[in-house]
């Protein structure tokens, strides 16, 4: 063999999440393949390596990770054949943190009952409903207003707030068109009337278990629009979701960034739901922290020691988003959203527009998290999706 010899890692998810661990893997010398459903995407673009598989069939998985023989097969997104991951952990493949975390957090049923039946930790209610009148059974066990979602969904693809019974076959028809995988599975939870919501970025290192400052954040229609970090909290609440996040980390072992979603309430801290890699909402670690998320989730994954993780900022992300589904559109107005001092953008590059699909996210910092969020909100003014024709 000649050339340099590194450590490699393929990315099942290339995504503008995977884009961010690529970049970190290539600085620390690590060769990068990015795989996902279709081309072109934000990792692919900066790997040194990628392909487009359906993650979803487990045997053309298999045939590309036998082919390739990844020393690290990192999962970027929740739905990809994760039977056959455990199968080829099994052969001897490592599996970002663990093929068990990946299955577990593929559908909201595994994670749910671990989290509230295997570890005791407060969620909100819940049932599960496979057909419309499983459904209407279901949310008169649980009441309304309630939740409702696909099991095998994320950025709330196909999730709704069933508020009345007159809105049940609605909620039904809204998560059958959402679901990710094509299972017509959904749960029904309880609708949490919290405070506040904080994502808990949580790594397991070979350094033990660290917390990077909550992020405070804000989702419209089951998707994040902004958040930052530091959020405010009183200490008994920062200790009480520490202790949720290194049970439930715990739990999934294995080495990796995770991501604890937290509902904050007058009578405590709920678990919501974990990813067992970056989360979108920490976006923000890129200006804030001296290790964003991505770098924290690599370092850890390769086994390299992260002995501290500091707040440098205080700072705010905001999402740029568009509203049709085309192919020929620009990301326009950077320039004016870079005449702000202490902002950045990251326009990630997706090659088509959707309804409702992330394109871009600014990123801003201040001497205060309010004054930060304010200047991403004007920041993300500045920036549209704009179409040819
Ligand atoms: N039971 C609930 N009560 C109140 N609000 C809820 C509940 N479940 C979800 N939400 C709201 O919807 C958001 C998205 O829900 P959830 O995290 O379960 O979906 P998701 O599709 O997995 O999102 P992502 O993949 O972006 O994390 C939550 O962050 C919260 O704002
Ligand atoms: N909440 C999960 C999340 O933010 N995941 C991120 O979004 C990408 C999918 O985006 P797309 O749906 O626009 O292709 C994923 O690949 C990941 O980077
Ligand atoms: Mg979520």
């Amino acid at each position: 063999m000649t050339g340099f010899q590194s450590k490699t890692i393929m990315m099942l998810g290339s995504g503008e999440l995977g884009k961010e661990v690529v970049l970190e893997a290539q600085r620390l010398g690590v060769k990068t393949i990015a795989v996902d459903r279709y081309e072109n995407a934000p990792a692919m673009q900066v790997a040194h390596a990628s392909h487009v598989i359906n993650m979803l069939d487990g045997a053309a998985l298999r045939a590309l990770i036998e082919q390739e023989k990844p020393d690290y097969i990192i999962p970027e997104i929740e739905a990809i054949a994760t039977e056959t991951l455990m199968e080829l952990e099994q052969d001897g493949f490592t599996v970002v943190p663990t093929a068990k975390a990946a299955n577990l957090t593929m559908d909201r049923e595994g994670i749910r009952r671990l989290a509230s039946e295997t570890l005791g930790l407060p969620t909100a209610k819940y049932e599960f409903a496979n057909t419309l009148e499983e459904l209407k059974e279901a949310v008169g066990k649980i009441g309304t207003p309630c939740v409702i979602k696909p099991i095998m969904s994320s950025s709330g693809k196909g999730q709704s707030v069933c508020r009345s019974e007159r809105d049940i076959e609605a909620c039904w028809t809204a998560a059958m068109e959402g679901g990710r995988a094509k299972k017509t599975r959904v749960i029904v939870e309880e609708f949490i009337a919290f405070e506040s919501e904080i994502t808990l970025l949580t790594v397991r290192s070979v350094s033990g278990t660290a917390f990077c400052a909550p992020i405070g954040h804000i989702q419209q229609d089951g998707d994040y629009i902004e958040s930052w970090q530091p959020h405010v909290m009183s200490e008994t609440h920062i200790a009480e979701a520490e202790e949720i996040a290194k049970k439930i980390t715990d739990a999934l072992g294995g080495y990796g960034l995770f991501g604890v979603e937290l509902f904050i309430t007058a009578d405590g801290i709920y678990f919501s739901e974990v990813s067992p890699r970056p989360h979108d909402t920490g976006m923000v670690t890129m200006v804030t922290q001296d290790v964003s998320e991505f770098a924290i989730h690599i370092r850890a994954v390769l086994g390299y020691p992260i002995p501290a993780i500091r707040l440098l900022s205080p700072g705010a992300s905001r999402t740029v988003k568009a509203w049709e589904e085309k192919t020929d559109y620009a990301v326009n107005g950077v320039g004016e959203a870079l005449a702000l001092p202490d902002t950045q953008v990251r326009v990630f590059g997706k090659p088509e527009t959707k309804v409702g699909r992330r394109m871009a996210v600014v990123l801003t910092i201040a001497d205060e998290v309010e004054e930060a969020r304010q200047k991403a909100e004007q920041a993300a003014s500045l920036l549209s999706v704009d179409y040819q024709s």
